[in-house]
């Protein structure tokens, strides 16, 4: 078996390495241009079209991370780039579940506790203590309740929050409201104070978190963008922010990376930010992941992660 590898960034060595000694039977190699020798499997972040396009006897793809939209805006633009009937994999979980947890809990009881408030406080030289939140106000809305959505929906219900989430289909998560489909929403944004997105990037989630759905979530409420720029349509942000409509916003990723220097995201007294790290590709178990999955595949054994090109995700 032959498998073939591209990240624009990862350590290819340690990849090519740790793949080798997952699947002992097959050959590992980097793929480079030109390269049209057979293969079995492709493992992509930001593949090539001429990696993958025309390729013969390509049982898989794997993308190397759990969002597959650049992947598939690709493929839009290119598409004979993946052979007919060849499945598209993504990374479920892999590590990032626990990364997704640590980040929105953290984030979630920073705002809880009142640290921006009291930040604030100590930038004007000012000791007084607030009243405290009550956690029956403070209900954590999750849209997207997936792999990640879901990891994170059950560490805020340890943190005994309420928690609800959206998603296409409804879910039955130990201590989590669910509700699915455009006609809940309306019910899901009302009353939510902490909104945390875990969509995929697809034609129906581009630009969803926008004035109108800011305006649904409760007062003083918080925005957290935990999965793709596109989501959020930042000017609409700055307003509910300068409105008082929202209390404060954590963002991972933008509509443009890295971030302009002239966004005024960067300047926001109550904009926090990272460089879309929230969770990133963990080598050893995204290896693993993938070792059990083609293995299963040459078993012919049902596997998971398989892309669905009809909905996007
Ligand atoms: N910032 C970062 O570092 C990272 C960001 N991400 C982002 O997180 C996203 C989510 O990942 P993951 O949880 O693994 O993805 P999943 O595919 O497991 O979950 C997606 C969820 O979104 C729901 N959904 C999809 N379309 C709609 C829609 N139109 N209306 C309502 N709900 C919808 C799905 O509903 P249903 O369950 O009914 O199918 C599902 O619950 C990734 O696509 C990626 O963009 C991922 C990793 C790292
Ligand atoms: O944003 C990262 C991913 O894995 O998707």
């Amino acid at each position: 078996m032959d498998i073939i590898f591209h990240h624009p960034t990862f350590d290819t060595e340690y990849w090519l390495n740790r793949l080798q000694q997952a699947l002992p039977g097959a050959r590992v190699r980097q793929w480079k241009q030109g390269d049209q020798q057979p293969a079995d499997y492709a493992l992509v972040w930001q593949p090539p079209v001429e990696m993958l396009s025309g390729r013969k006897g390509l049982k898989g793809v794997f993308a190397l991370g759990a969002g597959v939209d650049a992947i598939l805006s690709k493929l839009q633009a290119h598409p004979d780039m993946l052979p007919d009937g060849v499945p598209l994999f993504r990374l479920e979980d892999t590590g990032m579940g626990l990364q997704m947890q640590e980040y929105a809990v953290s984030q979630v009881l920073h705002w809880f506790r009142r640290f921006d408030d009291y930040q604030a406080q100590k930038l004007q030289g000012k000791w007084q203590p607030l009243n405290d939140y009550r956690r029956e106000d403070f209900t954590i809305g999750i849209l997207g309740a997936g792999v990640l959505g879901g990891k994170v929906a059950e560490s805020l219900v340890a943190w005994g929050f309420p928690v609800r989430c959206w998603s296409r289909s409804k879910k039955d998560f130990p201590g989590v409201v669910s509700f699915a489909g455009s006609e809940e929403l309306g019910s899901f944004l009302s009353g939510t104070r902490v909104l945390i997105n875990l969509l995929p990037n697809t034609p129906q989630t581009v630009g969803i978190i926008n004035r109108q759905l800011l305006d649904q979530l409760a007062d003083e409420s918080y925005v957290i963008n935990l999965a793709r720029g596109v989501h959020l349509v930042e000017a609409d942000l700055l307003s509910a922010l300068d409105s008082g409509k929202l209390k404060g916003a954590m963002l991972d990723v933008f509509s443009k990376e890295p971030l302009p220097e002239e966004s005024p995201l960067w300047g926001h007294p109550r904009v926090a930010m990272t460089p879309h790290i929230a969770a990133v590709t963990r080598p050893d178990e995204a290896i693993a992941y993938i070792a059990k999955t083609i293995t299963q595949l040459e078993k012919g054994e049902a596997v998971s992660g398989m892309v669905s090109l009809q909905h996007g995700y």
